[in-house]
């Protein structure tokens, strides 16, 4: 499917510039002694995936080094878990290894009948810095919760889903920033209700794969990235990290969150 892709205005760059391109002299650049140099924006994509749905893409969210120096330190310093979770009436282990971080007091998250234990923020002070930049890119935007992912491997992976669960409210936003290894990041149209129940069979079955492959978009999320879904996104689409043989280096992935209070 092409995407409806629109080119948004500047992000303003709180590091003041460096996005990991190639440094540009202030001199070079033909500033005047003097004059204060202004960030250099940073590309935002922005695809309207219609009926009120919407996700921005930020391939050089934050600088390289930067989030290599991030990257490590949330590798050693997390007390990643694989839980045990329900799929389908069956127990499994999480294909990824996880954490949960979450302002106190909030309404307990609970997916595929786990329920994560809430770290404080205070215990990893680096995670603040994180959110800062986040809010920093999103002016209006407020997080309060972060789920955390690691993917060792191209084995490990998420599934179809939808975080569409009634804490976060019926249009929630997820900020999402990726560390490490790049991985296809896929959104897909939930099948309408005319469409779930448009016959059994072969033939039907193949209509909705048809149907589905033709609302499909795939993201490239670099070590760096940021991406939000707004909007209906929740409601009306699911998305997925699916495996990927070739990437063989772990990617840490953040997906901050705002718990209705
Ligand atoms: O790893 C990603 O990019 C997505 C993770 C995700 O969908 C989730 O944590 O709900
Ligand atoms: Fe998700």
């Amino acid at each position: 499917m092409a995407s409806r892709l629109r080119f948004g205005g500047p992000t303003p760059n709180p590091e003041g510039g460096s996005d990991g391109g190639p440094s540009v002299s202030s001199k070079a650049a033909g500033e005047r002694e003097g004059e204060a140099r202004m960030p250099e924006p940073r590309r935002r994509e922005v695809t309207d995936l219609g009926g009120g749905s919407e996700v921005v893409h930020i391939p050089r969210f934050l600088p390289r080094e930067r989030a290599w120096e991030w990257f490590e330190f949330l590798d050693k310093t997390i007390p990643w878990t694989r839980p045990e979770i329900r799929v389908f009436g069956r127990s499994a282990i999480q294909p990824r290894d996880v954490c949960y971080v979450a302002d106190e007091g909030l309404t307990d998250l609970k997916y595929s009948c786990h329920q994560p234990r809430a770290h404080s923020w205070n215990e990893f002070p680096v995670l603040k810095d994180i959110l800062k930049a986040v809010h920093e890119a999103l002016p209006g935007s407020y997080f309060n919760s972060l789920l955390l992912n690691r993917y060792k491997t191209g084995s490990d992976y998420v599934s179809w889903h939808a975080d569409d669960e009634p804490l976060y409210g019926p249009t929630p936003e997820i900020a999402s920033v990726t560390f490490g290894c790049e991985r296809e990041f896929l959104l897909r149209k939930k099948p309408t209700k005319s469409q779930a129940i448009s016959g059994t069979g072969e033939a039907a079955r193949k209509r909705l794969k048809v149907a589905t492959l033709q609302q499909q978009h795939s993201f490239l999320l670099k070590h760096g990235s940021l991406l939000v879904m707004r909007g209906y996104t929740q409601r009306d689409w699911q998305h997925s990290v699916p495996k990927r043989a070739k990437a063989s280096t772990p990617r840490i992935n953040l997906t901050f969150r705002h718990v209705l209070t």
